[in-house]
């Protein structure tokens, strides 16, 4: 690998700091594995209230800051353990319909103790891709942020179909921030970023720390996840990454498993930046 590509861990740290906190506006978005419990598919909320600190700091500095949620199918599973394999699209759906709410009314919690309201927004990729529907999502996200409520969006898993769905958060996150014009989208994940390889499968392989272009060589690191609920792994996070860059915004994937996964990126922890091209 280019040696480029691969940057020391303390050259980092003010940068990210200093990006983060210079950023109008952000897209956070949530992995399913962070906001469930992996095992039991309760809400994580110790951790979640944390996260929740970490976005209200953001706000108290004069930034936007936009939550794109994964977690509803993780959570809703739980009404279907006394299954013993892996849930039907239909399962899924409804896994989706019922975690949904309970993701939500968590959030809602969280942020009314810091005096924040919260809105609602479930798209599919057929409402990015229309015009109007598009204009719709945007106006309203704009006017939740003008009323100082922060926007929650997760795909709208009952009525996609596999024909105008995402699939992944990863993607909508990023054209969210293309259709709000973000300055930055932070994935928060499992791993701290993307590694020359899986890093599951090669605990040898290397954490990439910036990338300028995804290159072919960039592309043949990614690989799919292993985690039940999860959807892309670091293929869709490339995609998103590409989506992203090219609307001009920057991206970072990082570790959020942690309590305060925003500070940690501020106070240099590992990440991998994706920069938008010179
Ligand atoms: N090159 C790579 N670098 C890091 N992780 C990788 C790579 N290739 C595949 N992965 C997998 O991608 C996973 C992260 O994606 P995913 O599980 O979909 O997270 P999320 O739920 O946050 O979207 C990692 O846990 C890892 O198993
Ligand atoms: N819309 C789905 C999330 C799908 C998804 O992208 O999951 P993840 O890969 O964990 O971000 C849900 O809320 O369960």
């Amino acid at each position: 690998m280019s040696s480029l590509l691969v940057q020391q861990r303390s050259t980092a740290a003010p940068t990210s700091s200093i990006r983060l906190a210079s950023a109008r506006r952000l897209i956070v978005k949530i992995g399913s594995a962070l906001i469930g419990d992996a095992e039991t598919g309760e809400i994580r909320g110790p951790w979640l209230e944390t996260l929740i600190e970490d976005v209200v700091r953001f706000f108290a500095r004069g930034q936007q800051v936009i939550l794109v949620t994964s977690g509803a199918v993780a959570v809703g599973s739980s009404h279907f353990n006394h299954l013993d394999r892996s849930l039907r699209v239909e399962e899924k759906k409804t896994a989706a319909a019922m975690g949904q709410v309970q993701i939500m009314c968590a959030y809602e919690r969280s942020f009314r103790r810091h005096g924040f309201g919260v809105g609602q927004i479930l798209l599919t990729r057929e409402d990015i891709d229309d015009q109007h529907r598009r204009l719709n999502a945007a106006s309203t996200l704009h006017q939740l942020l003008k009323v100082g409520a922060v926007p929650i969006i997760n795909e709208n898993d009952t009525t996609a179909t596999a024909e105008i769905c995402f699939g992944d958060n990863d993607r909508l996150a990023a054209r969210v921030a293309q259709l709000v014009n973000a300055d930055v989208v932070v994935l928060l994940s499992n791993v701290d970023g993307l590694f020359s390889e899986n890093p599951h499968d090669n605990p040898a392989a290397r954490l990439v720390t910036q990338v300028r272009c995804i290159t072919p060589e960039i592309e043949a690191m990614a690989g799919h996840s292993l985690a039940r609920h999860s959807s892309g792994g670091m293929v869709t996070k490339l995609m998103a990454a590409r989506i992203a860059t090219d609307a001009g915004c920057e991206m970072i994937i990082a570790r959020g498993d942690k309590s305060y996964p925003l500070a940690a990126i501020e106070n240099g922890g590992p990440s991998t930046w994706f920069f938008p091209p010179l």
